[in-house]
């Protein structure tokens, strides 16, 4: 058979571990289902032709342990379905309609949305299990495992996801390896195709050129996965940042520090970095509403970070990051925001590059991130970018350098701007006076009603010392009237700026 010929003479280490694995899902599937009861979902996209010859070497290896005599495959056995929608690029239609020709596929073209179709189809047919080529990255593969049954309020079926775990580099592999036919849009820069009216090619594929219509390198020239639904415009636009829909609520960010560890609770190591993070984060303006200190353990990080996530902006958390068993600091983001753990091969990469000789081949541990509300925050100064699940960053800071530069390198990420804006720079003053907190208490109390915007902080060093006021707000104009205005209820000079 060629496809099973073609991988089994690739030198690629990681394809042929992948193809086996999927193979090894779909006999379990032809194992447990007859053929008259499982369903092929296919829809021309890239990932349904890999599934596609996936389940003709499959279904060709199953046969033959049955039957060895059998000969070569002539028409595909599975019953296949096709969704067509008025809204499918024509290059798609064609190409589901030739594929179907060439490997003797008899398409079942359902012209319903897909929870309809579904009902009638299973109304009609004995139909227990339907192989789909849903990958992890997909927003529809959270959750799903490689048998995951359908969805409640669908119609009773089993979902098989023999490439659940391939990454988009692994499809690509695979459809270069065997040689066989894609959709041709792949060749013009798409990269994940959905419908004409929510696709364009991919802008990282973009290639500059005098002339005046654009011009786009295939998709397989796309180096990094992770962007390969770029091209998907109106339904994948960048995650919100939660920063700025949440700021709207308070006038100051508020943050939260949690260290993992239980070295740090048993009293052996003595953690510096809340101290260093809570200064760095007051310095630009941010409130940290609490820091706290767990155990290695999922549930009381899963429990903390959920309380926290949703009390503040944004949730700073280090330790327990790495292969070690006690390290469970991603297993307990994953758990607080109710996702799983799930490789991520733009992050294996530059493990690999980190630790390449340590790294054991097809599978590392460590690459495992929390499926779906991961962003990678990239810095040429870090050799590994910082984590973010959504309002939540991940920081792998074990001393007090390391978080200097990772520091350095989240705020400079945030003066680009854009979706990785994380730190909104907040204007703060600090004005020492010697009055005693009886004389500054109510005309301070009348300054916050005046200026609900801006934050007001009192304090002193000492019992006897002077007191400070920290002032801190979005603008540096409603600052510098804030301080005028206090000025103006005491006699001048009362009042002296502290660096
Ligand atoms: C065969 C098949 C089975 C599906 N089963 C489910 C399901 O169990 N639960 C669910 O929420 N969506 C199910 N879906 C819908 C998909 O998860 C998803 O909504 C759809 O593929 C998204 O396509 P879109 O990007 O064009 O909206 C199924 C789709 C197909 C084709
Ligand atoms: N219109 C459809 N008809 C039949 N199956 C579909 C349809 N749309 C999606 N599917 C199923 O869902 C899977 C996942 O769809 P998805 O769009 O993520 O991948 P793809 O279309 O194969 O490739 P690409 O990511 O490049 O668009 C498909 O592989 C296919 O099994
Ligand atoms: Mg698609």
């Amino acid at each position: 058979m060629e496809i099973d010929k073609a991988i089994g003479e690739s030198d690629d280490k990681r394809l042929r571990t992948k193809y086996n694995n999927a193979i090894f899902v779909i006999r379990r599937a032809l194992s447990l289902y007859s053929i008259e009861e499982v369903a092929f979902s296919f829809n021309g996209g890239k990932d349904s032709t890999v599934l596609l010859h996936l389940l003709r070497a499959g279904y060709f290896l199953h046969k033959k342990e049955l039957s060895p005599s059998n000969g070569g495959l002539s028409s595909f056995p599975v019953r296949t379905i096709y969704f067509e929608s008025p809204s499918a690029f024509t290059e798609i239609n064609a190409f589901t309609y030739d594929a179907a020709q060439t490997y003797g596929i008899q398409l079942d073209i359902i012209r319903q949305d897909f929870k309809s179709g579904l009902e009638a189809l299973l109304k009609a047919n004995p139909i227990r299990a339907i192989f789909l080529g849903v990958r992890i990255g997909d927003p529809t593969a959270v959750g799903q495992e490689q048998f995951s049954p359908s969805s409640p309020g669908w119609p009773p079926f089993m979902r098989v996801n023999p490439i659940l775990d391939w990454s988009y580099r692994d499809v690509w592999a695979f459809l270069l390896t065997c040689k066989v036919k894609y959709c041709s849009l792949y060749d013009q820069g798409y990269t994940s195709i959905g419908s004409i009216h929510d696709t364009v090619p991919n802008a990282l594929l973009s290639v500059n050129d005098t002339s005046s219509k654009e011009k786009f390198k295939p998709a397989y020239l796309l180096s990094d996965g992770r962007l390969e639904r770029a091209g998907r415009v109106k339904k994948n636009a960048s995650i919100k940042n939660d920063v700025g829909s949440d700021s709207q609520k308070h006038e100051v960010l508020l943050a939260s520090v949690i260290a993992v560890g239980d070295e740090i609770l048993s009293g052996t190591v003595e953690d510096q970095l809340a101290v260093s993070l809570c200064k760095k984060l007051t310095s630009v303006g941010w409130s940290v509403q609490q820091t706290s200190v767990l155990r290695n353990d999922i549930d009381s990080v899963s429990e903390e970070v959920d309380r926290q996530r949703s009390i503040c902006d944004m949730v700073f958390i280090y330790g327990g990051v790495g292969p070690l068993h006690s390290d469970v600091t991603l297993a307990g983001v994953a758990k607080a925001f109710g996702v799983r753990l799930a490789p991520d091969e733009e992050f294996e990469e530059y493990l690999r590059h980190l630790i390449s000789e340590h790294c054991t081949g097809d599978r590392n541990e460590m690459a495992q991130l929390p499926e779906g509300i991961t962003e990678l925050l990239h810095h040429e100064k870090l050799s590994v970018p910082l984590i973010k699940c959504r309002n939540v960053i991940v920081l792998a800071a074990t001393n007090t350098e390391e978080l200097e530069k990772e520091w350095e390198c989240l705020t400079e990420l945030t003066k680009l701007g854009g979706s990785t804006s994380l730190i909104e720079l907040y204007a703060s003053r600090r004005l020492i006076t010697s009055l005693t907190d009886v004389e500054v208490a109510e005309p301070l109390s009348k300054l916050g009603l005046e200026f609900p915007d801006v934050y007001l902080g009192c304090y002193r060093k000492s019992r006897q010392g002077p007191i400070i006021i920290s002032l801190k707000g979005k603008d540096n104009a409603r600052m510098d009237s804030a301080v005028q205005a206090l000025r103006k209820k005491f006699k001048e000079g009362v009042f002296v700026d502290m660096k």
